[in-house]
């Protein structure tokens, strides 16, 4: 019997991933802080040296993040230069915002607005879907560090594809159209990640196929984020400087709350939200697949002092024949593999073991 399988005689619980993920409940006493950040700040938010670890690049100075433009990619006159642009983001800063994306925005603005009543409701009503032992799923903190700092938010995280694998029980109930919402939400992101990977395919100069196919049928998890305001914004993280474990990653802003900060050059460049656009990354199977060509770049989050912030991120997961590795047609012109071959479930687990103890799990894995 397969490994992971053992569950379903067993105690018919999805796999816990004991011991690895650290994700702590939201009590009475963390919405207490949140509510109120003007005083005191708990000690086990303050975390004053990360966030001074990196200058942050100020408002007077410009850079350009890139942004892409889905309508020039599908318009045979601009296509293939909007398709260098693509490439050179995903090689230079691993993200990008994307605009005229073409997802239909009725569902676009069920999701947002369902997330928003979500973390409106009271406490004991979110915590219908707490987190339980070492699932990583379901309302509370961010994953951390065992016996370590917390973030400031409120996250929810769901596997959401492929349906089978659901753990419904995790899946919020109010408000009553959440689960509707998140179930088209869902489907919609699917398809933008494939017409994405058919562009950067394109770019790659690999075919289409190589690319969708990895992440065709493969995983999708989602992550919905609340960073309540703090007045002392120096002093809190809102998510743990890291980089995606996952496939692809796209991320939606509920609102225009400023917070999201990449690591270029050992320094922070915030994003400021495009209206109407999504935030993509490349996240590290993505980067091992290309052989290292496109970068799983850090980031963080920073809470805003003034006003709430809350984003919906999904993630694609991807593989080869249930392996993570660069693709071979990376490695065709006597390039060497930067990277070790591993089994996607090793892969996973790995990744949250190096999650819960700080560090970058796809560092272990170069060659
Ligand atoms: O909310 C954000 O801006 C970033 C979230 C994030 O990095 C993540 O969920 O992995
Ligand atoms: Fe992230």
């Amino acid at each position: 019997m397969c490994a992971e399988r053992w569950w379903i005689r067993g105690t018919m619980e999805a796999p816990s991933y004991d011991k690895l993920v650290n994700r702590q409940e939201i009590t009475d006493a963390a919405v207490s802080a949140f509510a109120d950040s003007t005083h005191q700040i708990p000690e086990k938010y303050v975390r004053t040296d990360e966030v001074l670890d990196g200058a942050i690049v100020g408002e007077n100075e410009t850079y350009d993040l890139p942004v892409i433009d889905m309508a020039r990619l599908l318009d045979p006159e601009f296509s293939a230069l909007e398709i260098k642009r693509l490439g050179d983001a995903c090689r230079n800063w691993g993200f990008f915002q994307l605009t005229n994306h073409g997802v239909d925005e009725a569902v676009i603005e069920q999701m947002k607005g369902n997330t928003v009543q979500f973390f409106s409701l009271p406490l004991e009503s979110k915590k219908s879907v707490a987190v339980r032992g070492n699932g990583f799923e379901g309302f509370g903190h961010h994953y951390s560090r065992a016996s370590d700092k917390l973030d400031w938010a409120e996250s929810v995280i769901l596997l959401t594809q492929p349906v089978k694998d659901r753990n419904m029980e995790m899946w919020p109930t109010n408000p009553v159209t959440f689960r509707h919402a998140l179930d088209n939400y869902s489907v919609e992101m699917t398809s933008l990640a494939m017409q994405l990977l058919r562009f950067m395919a394109a770019d790659l100069g690999v075919e289409k196929e190589a690319l969708q196919g990895a992440f065709s049928g493969q995983r999708q998890s989602m992550a919905i984020h609340y960073y309540p305001p703090c007045r002392h914004p120096e002093k809190v993280i809102g998510i743990t400087p890291h980089t995606d474990g996952l496939g692809l990653t796209l991320l939606l802003h509920v609102d225009d709350t400023p917070g999201l900060q990449i690591r270029k050059d050992g320094r922070w460049f915030p994003v400021q939200p495009l209206p109407g656009a999504f935030v993509v990354n490349i996240a590290d199977i993505l980067d091992m697949l290309t052989n290292g060509t496109y970068r799983s770049v850090e980031h963080r989050v920073i809470p805003d002092a003034n006003r709430g912030r809350t984003t919906v991120v999904i993630f694609q997961e991807a593989s080869v024949g249930g392996m993570v590795a660069p693709l071979p047609e990376f490695l065709k012109g006597g390039d060497e593999a930067r990277y070790k071959a591993i089994q996607l479930e090793d892969y996973i687990r790995g990744n949250f073991r190096a999650l819960a103890d700080g560090t970058r799990f796809i560092e272990s894995l170069r060659t």
